[in-house]
């Protein structure tokens, strides 16, 4: 997939047979300061297609040829040379947008304005927040992140999000409803629909009127009036009985709803979003899910991917659950021994991200105090770090010191710390070899009572 972003302009080629003309027009049409027209700039290259006739297929065919290393592509055509688009036969994976217009002047004000967008999403992309926020940088994670953004700060339906249990669905919808420029500050509310009884599901999501059953004994609110404007987020939606989906799509389609045992209309403004790990498509294919409801949910779609297609980000993610995990628990973060890091990038996740934050956390509270993070209390067995795809994200050994004692210096940290990393690393390697045990201890060349202290030092909470 594509990654435009790289902390400088985006360089954007233009391919037209008049491009001194496309590119006045361009600049006419407003041309966002982050994009550069200029060939010599740096910065990753997003290619702009404009053709005109018959020519799309041959001059997009040519071009790719020419820019086989594009990360992205934008493609541009008028109605008149859309039909020729057959996006199949030639749309290359790096396509990013494809813009149709019905005439030339309104394509190029058109695409003025994606690029412009599209600089201002690869801004909000790097943005430290998000960074810290959703973690990762692999481009699979990226291209969600993209689209997400797209969704949330210009698009106004609804979005329905796929992925398997664990990936990130619902962090997405919050950064949906975190980058809505009207929404943010509005409630964001969740409803898991797989705990909604079916006694109680009408009165969690619409309110009751008191006396409306047994135990109503005030009045309520439900999810729908409290997510007055701002988001509420659906999460399984699949799980949603056959009645109440009809009863939402009705709320969906004129935003007015009624309490439970209530006879009066009620007005609410609110943003939908939606998680699936389901297929939906065949959910309605089967009959269990209503094709209206269906449409009506799925403005756009984005697919959160596994961890299985980011394991480029594990590093990344680990190193956040550590911090996560060992908040307050003592200076700098612990070095990762690389066979650790390598188990952790090759080892299966069925359940995703959320997988391996318990991973991690279970790792840290195990070795909580130690500056070295080991083999010790690993849930199954360590590869050998042969494996190709694992040797390329995980940093061998001496970078992965390199960038321990780089953590340690930018944080301030100064040698005593530096030696502590050595000092808690030749332990637990002694440690690896022959568990706490006085043969450890003699290779240390200190006591075993000396080793047991230092074990009791470093798991004692920080002064
Ligand atoms: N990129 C990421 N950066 C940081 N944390 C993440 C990232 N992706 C997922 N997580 C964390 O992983 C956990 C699971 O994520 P989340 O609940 O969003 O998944 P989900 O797809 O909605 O799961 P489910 O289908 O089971 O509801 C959460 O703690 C979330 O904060």
């Amino acid at each position: 997939m594509i990654s435009l972003s790289c902390g400088g302009k985006m360089r954007v080629v233009l391919y037209h047979d008049d491009r001194a003309r496309l590119e006045r027009d361009l600049h006419e049409h407003g041309l966002p300061d982050q994009v550069s027209l200029d060939e010599s700039a740096r910065g990753m290259l997003a290619v702009l297609v404009v053709a005109d006739g018959n020519r799309v297929t041959e001059a997009a065919q040519r071009w790719l040829r020419a820019e086989p290393r594009a990360d992205a592509f934008i493609a541009g055509c008028t109605a008149a040379t859309r039909c020729h688009c057959i996006p199949e036969a030639w749309w290359p994976a790096a396509l990013y947008d494809l813009v149709c217009a019905p005439d030339h002047e309104a394509l190029l004000t058109e695409l003025a304005l994606r690029l412009r967008r599209l600089a201002e999403i690869e801004d909000v992309l790097d943005a430290q927040w998000l960074r810290e926020r959703a973690v990762g940088d692999s481009p699979a994670w990226r291209a969600t992140l993209r689209a997400v953004a797209q969704v949330g700060r210009y698009g106004r339906g609804t979005c329905l999000l796929l992925g398997e249990s664990g990936c990130g669905k619902e962090l997405l919808a919050r950064l949906i409803h975190d980058l809505d420029p009207e929404r943010h500050r509005a409630p964001f509310v969740v409803v898991d629909c797989t705990t909604l009884s079916p006694e109680l599901s009408g009165s969690e999501l619409f309110g009751h009127a008191k006396g409306a059953f047994t135990h109503a004994v005030s009045a309520r609110d439900g999810a729908v009036a409290m997510a007055d404007g701002g988001t509420l987020f659906l999460d399984e939606v699949g799980e949603l009985q056959l009645p109440l989906q009809a009863r939402l799509l009705r709320v969906i389609q004129e935003r007015m709803y009624k309490r439970v045992g209530e006879d009066t209309w009620r007005k609410s403004d609110f943003r939908l979003t939606c998680a699936t790990n389901r297929d939906l498509e065949a959910e309605v294919q089967a009959g269990r899910f209503r094709s209206d409801l269906y449409f009506r949910i799925t403005q756009w779609t984005v697919r959160a991917p596994t961890l299985a297609e980011r394991r480029a980000d594990i590093p990344l993610l680990v190193r956040h659950f550590l911090a996560e995990s060992l908040a307050g628990s003592g200076p700098g973060l612990p070095l990762v021994m690389p066979e650790v890091m390598h188990y952790l990038v090759t080892r299966a996740y069925q359940g995703n991200v959320r997988e391996l934050r318990n991973v991690v956390s279970r790792l840290a509270e195990r070795q909580r105090g130690f500056q070295v993070i080991s083999t010790f209390g690993l849930d199954g067995p360590v590869p050998e770090m042969r494996n190709g795809l694992a040797t390329d994200i995980v940093n061998p050994w001496p970078e992965a010191l390199r960038h321990a004692i780089e953590g340690a210096l930018d944080a301030g940290l100064g040698l005593k710390h530096i030696g502590q990393v050595a000092e808690s690393m030749a332990v637990q390697v002694a440690e690896g070899r022959h568990g706490c045990t006085s043969r450890a201890a003699e290779l240390l060349q200190v006591t075993p009572r000396a080793l047991q202290l230092r074990r009791q030092v470093r798991t004692a909470p920080p002064a």
